[in-house]
């Protein structure tokens, strides 16, 4: 059967990126983005902010929830020491194979736990099947409609410490007023909004919120 649009990106990482190199092959996602297929990245521009969030928090033990192709898992784990334990979650499987072909490619298979389940039963789980104590920070960027449920279900099953970094995409485009709402209004965490562009679009807004637990 014919190739998803998943797919097509894939190949055309494996066809103009070096394996063993992430910076390729975000750069070949990018341009694939951009000139052939829209496509549901986090992207470059939004990409850039993560990263300096990333780089200022310098997690140990980072979750993501919402791997899709594996763009921002690849973008997170590049900049991770090898001692770090990163978790992505994805609940298509078929989205999820993508990703770990795209992790693979990219020579980050060893520094990406992926894990092909519904966030909700996964987050329960973190401290007694994936041996996790608190998350350093986690990146929130699945189905818009369950950041809320996930974010409560990370602070019930006390994985959040204080200081921990909770980063959401897409807060203005599809838009996550409830969870912007949650943050910015429970006392929970100092959260702050960063406005930048949808991904592959020159006019379109979006933003990732930055949330900091309190503890
Ligand atoms: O970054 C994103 C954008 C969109 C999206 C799709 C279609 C539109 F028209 C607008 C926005 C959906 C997303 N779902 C999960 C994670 N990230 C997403
Ligand atoms: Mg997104």
């Amino acid at each position: 059967s014919a190739m998803s649009k998943e797919q097509r990106v894939l190949q055309y990482v494996q066809q103009n990126a070096s394996r063993g190199d992430p910076d390729s092959v975000l750069a070949a996602v990018d341009k694939f983005g951009w000139e052939t297929e829209w496509a549901m990245n986090l992207g470059d521009v939004k990409g850039a902010i993560l990263d300096r969030f990333v780089k200022e928090t310098a997690p140990q033990t980072m979750l993501e929830l919402g791997t899709y192709m594996g763009y921002s898992a690849i973008r997170i784990a590049r900049l991770l020491p090898e001692t770090a334990k990163f978790m992505t979650v994805e609940f298509d499987q078929e989205n999820a194979a993508v990703a770990r072909e795209m992790i693979e490619f990219a020579g980050l298979q060893n520094r990406i736990i992926q894990i092909t389940s519904d966030t909700a039963d996964v987050i329960p789980q973190l401290k007694t099947k994936y041996d996790v104590e608190t998350l350093d920070m986690v990146f929130i960027d699945h189905w818009k409609d369950v950041y809320v449920r996930d974010i409560k279900l990370l602070e019930t099953n006390k994985l959040l410490r204080k200081g921990t970094v909770v980063v959401a995409d897409n807060i203005i485009k599809p838009g996550a007023p409830e969870y912007a709402e949650y943050v910015r209004t429970c006392g929970k965490y100092d959260s702050t909004f960063h406005e930048s562009r949808f991904e592959y679009s020159n006019d379109d807004i979006d933003g990732l919120e930055k949330s900091v637990f309190r503890g």
